[in-house]
């Protein structure tokens, strides 16, 4: 093995992916092509690389690295090269220039150890200098933390996601447990953690490999909905994944249950196996929604027929039968679930039931489990929602750094009435933290529509709640005559009984489009939306349209679709700057989403006068500025507040002209778009129809094979998820345990 030592002048060729890596190397006499592993290489700095010479082909002598060692750049030279490659937020090269003018060969030593000095140049304020310094410190951790895992086979781009979550703690975690990985860090799976594991030597029957693989497989199935697995299905899902004997899992999952790492369940077949948080909860729900709807409330001395017709006569309307019936038994029950379908009434039942407990002067407070939903209600309702999260005064947990409630059993919500909408989305994780919040002598009423997709979590809250006839359900099921003038909700309807729809009809809002062919599907919404809707309904076609498609992959897919759309829609403009990352190109005028909740994002209007934090899945917003020197992209939401991404964070967003119809949950549009096509069965089916659909405020547009929309709403097919929910509420009725 060899040594040589220099600067690097050139970078010929780098694969972002695995970091190999050919360079130019300026050593003492001549310049040298080292080439190999070594991510972090950047212009300008100075490195020591071990290796060999060898005589390539077609390239001729070049020295193959097996190691290297960088050193900061020490001339000043090198240092310009090095500030100002990009390197370091908020330094490009005027700044680098600036920076070396005014400290020389000392400028990183004061970057890194007295960043407060840069503020003597022009144009660096504290909060510039204090930024430099922090990226300068992020860097330095960053390329010692690529140097340190790329041994195990782990790429520079994934090194970037792992420090973001764990930090300086980077090393430390990976090499503990590689398989938290899998876990925590999007993008790697159990089989590129189980790699990762085996290069570090970790054997195929040791008890952590086969203890991550069960835990992974019950997290796993938690993404599929399951609050817990049969025991023969964990053991058959987990040894496939292992790929070792059944009787290895079997013992396992023995062990993990004494060590309270999962929980066993007699079930009437088999154990059922749960992670300790879902049992907790489950049988928390069930518990908390008996002792809720048990309470026997003092007569409330009110003529309750007497009160509505008041209302009715106020409200010129005459409330339905069940309409009424739902208004009567959130007076007298404990729990109260109404569930409808699009136009049959919730909305005006729910105005009906706030006025009477307003008119008793007792305490409401309304919830929703999204920001979206939220602010809906707030609109319908005329009264203040909040989310679930805010109700329930959501925090962060000092040591962890995990999210935790403020409002529980010992610190409850404090009202007589909680009305909760949009049901259907919370999981059972989040009804627990709710109903443990909520104190037995509150009236609780649940508001939502079984028939939509459920919840993005692990559960079937609100249709397990329905089915198992313990809590009292109020089905509302007339469409209202004004809501009949809308084939999109007579059209929701049509999907959910399983019957053909109503296409076409003359100045209605539900047309459907025949095309026989992705090719021509992608045209005719490309067509749709640049020139006709936008022509004909004088309406935006950004803000105003949203393409909802099944799936993610494939022509009509939301990756293409995005592609293809942003060329019609935000095309590149001179005027506009984009910036490109990988297989995305960010361009100012995009219609971004955030894809998973950040509860401590902050955001600010452009004033400055009004400050919050917190951005949330499915929240839509558009690029406002991209600062290509700081590396922020900033995104306007709600029309008003502006929330900045670091170039580190894009991992949040997604471009948005189109969308999934799961990410679609809980919003509505004036316009929606939906491609019919071929795709797996278990995406074409009737529930995701039926929440496409009745995501149309305005109007809806399918364009595509007709004999897809009828496999569509032909497929009733529900892909079961296991929870127990319903059977243990229903064993309270079996047992005989509840007053009437
Ligand atoms: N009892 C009633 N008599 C006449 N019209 C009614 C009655 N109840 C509701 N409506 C009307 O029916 C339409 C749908 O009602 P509402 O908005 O309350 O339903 P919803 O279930 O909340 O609908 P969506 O889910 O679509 O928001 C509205 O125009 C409303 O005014």
């Amino acid at each position: 093995m060899e040594k040589i030592k220099g600067m690097i002048v050139d970078i010929v060729f780098k694969n972002e992916e695995n970091g190999y890596t050919v360079a130019s190397l300026e050593c003492e006499d001549n310049d040298v092509t080292i080439v190999g592993c070594m991510p972090t290489l950047t212009l300008g700095e100075t490195i020591e690389v071990e290796g060999k010479w060898i005589n390539h082909k077609v390239y001729g002598m070049q020295f193959e690295v097996s190691s290297f060692m960088p050193s900061t750049p020490s001339s000043v030279d090198g240092i310009y090269v090095y500030l100002s490659s990009g390197m370091i937020k908020g330094i490009g090269p005027k700044m680098a220039q600036k920076i070396i003018d005014k400290f020389g060969v000392n400028s990183l030593d004061i970057i890194q150890m007295n960043p407060e000095k840069l503020t003597q140049i022009d144009g660096i304020g504290t909060k510039k200098a204090d930024q430099i310094g922090k990226s300068f410190e992020e860097n330095r951790e960053l390329r010692n933390l690529i140097i340190n895992l790329s041994k195990y086979g782990i790429s520079p781009n994934y090194c970037l996601k792992i420090y973001k979550k764990y930090k300086n703690k980077s090393v430390e975690i990976v090499e503990k447990n590689p398989y938290k990985l899998a876990e925590d860090i999007r993008g790697i799976g159990f089989k590129l953690a189980d790699n990762i594991a085996s290069k570090m030597g970790i054997s195929p029957y040791s008890k952590d490999r086969i203890g991550q693989g069960i835990i992974y497989t019950l997290n796993k199935s938690l993404s599929e909905g399951h609050t817990f697995l049969p025991k023969s299905k964990i053991i058959k899902n987990a040894s496939s994944l292992l790929e070792i004997e059944e009787e290895y899992i079997k013992d396992m999952i023995m062990k993990l249950a004494l060590e309270q790492k999962i929980q066993l369940e007699k079930g009437p077949i088999e154990d059922n196996v749960y992670l300790i948080p879902y049992y907790i909860s489950e049988n928390g729900v069930c518990k908390k929604l008996i002792e809720l709807s048990q309470y026997k409330f003092k007569d409330i001395k009110i003529d309750i027929e007497e009160e509505i017709k008041k209302i009715e006569e106020e409200e010129n309307i005459k409330l339905a039968n069940n309409q009424k019936e739902a208004v009567i038994q959130a007076i007298k029950k404990g729990v109260l679930v109404i569930t409808g379908g699009p136009g049959t009434g919730k909305t005006t039942t729910i105005n009906t039931i706030i006025k009477i407990f307003e008119n008793l002067k007792m305490d409401i407070c309304l919830g929703a489990p999204t920001g979206r939903a939220a602010k809906r209600m707030s609109e319908t309702t005329n009264k203040e929602a909040k989310t679930i999260h805010r109700l329930l005064e959501m925090g962060y947990s000092s040591e962890e750094n995990e999210l935790v409630f403020m409002k529980s059993d010992e610190d409850p919500l404090d009202t007589d009435v909680l009305i909760i909408d949009e049901v259907s989305m919370v999981d059972v994780l989040l009804m627990y933290n709710l109903l443990k919040a909520i104190k037995v002598g509150t009236r609780v009423i649940l508001v939502g529509d079984s028939d939509q997709l459920p919840s993005v979590g692990a559960g079937n809250v609100l249709k397990d709640i329905i089915d198992s006839d313990v809590i009292k359900v109020v089905k509302l099921n007339e469409i209202f005559r004004q809501a009949k003038e809308s084939m999109i909700v007579v059209n929701a309807h049509k999907i959910n009984k399983g019957e053909s729809l109503y296409l076409n009809a003359k100045d209605k809002d539900f047309y459907f489009i025949q095309k026989n062919n992705n090719e021509d599907i992608v045209k005719e919404i490309l067509n749709l939306v640049h020139e006709r809707l936008p022509v004909y309904y004088g309406i935006d076609n950004i803000k105003d349209i949203q393409i909802l498609s099944p799936m993610r992959k494939g022509d009509t897919g939301v990756f293409n679709l995005n592609a293809q759309l942003q060329k019609v829609l935000n095309p590149k403009d001179k005027l506009k700057v984009e910036e490109s990352f990988q297989k995305r190109i960010f361009r100012v005028g995009d219609k971004v989403m955030q894809i998973k909740n950040n509860y401590t994002k902050k955001w600010e209007t452009e004033d400055g006068l009004e400050k919050g934090e917190g951005v949330y899945n499915g929240d839509i917003g558009y690029i406002y500025h991209i600062d290509k020197e700081e590396k922020n992209i900033y995104v306007l939401f709600d029309e008003s507040k502006i929330i900045s991404y670091d170039y580190n964070e894009l991992d949040e967003l997604e471009h948005s002209f189109c969308t999934t119809i799961h990410k679609s949950q809980g919003s509505e549009f004036p316009v929606i778009i939906i491609p019919i096509t071929w795709a797996p069965p278990m995406l074409l089916t009737r529930n995701l129809l039926y929440t496409a659909v009745t995501r149309a405020k305005k109007l809806v547009v399918l364009v595509g094979d007709i004999k897809y929309l009828n496999y569509m709403i032909k497929n009733n097919r529900i892909y079961d998820r296991h929870s127990n929910l319903k059977l243990k509420l229903s064993r309270f009725i079996e047992e005989g345990l509840l007053i009437e």
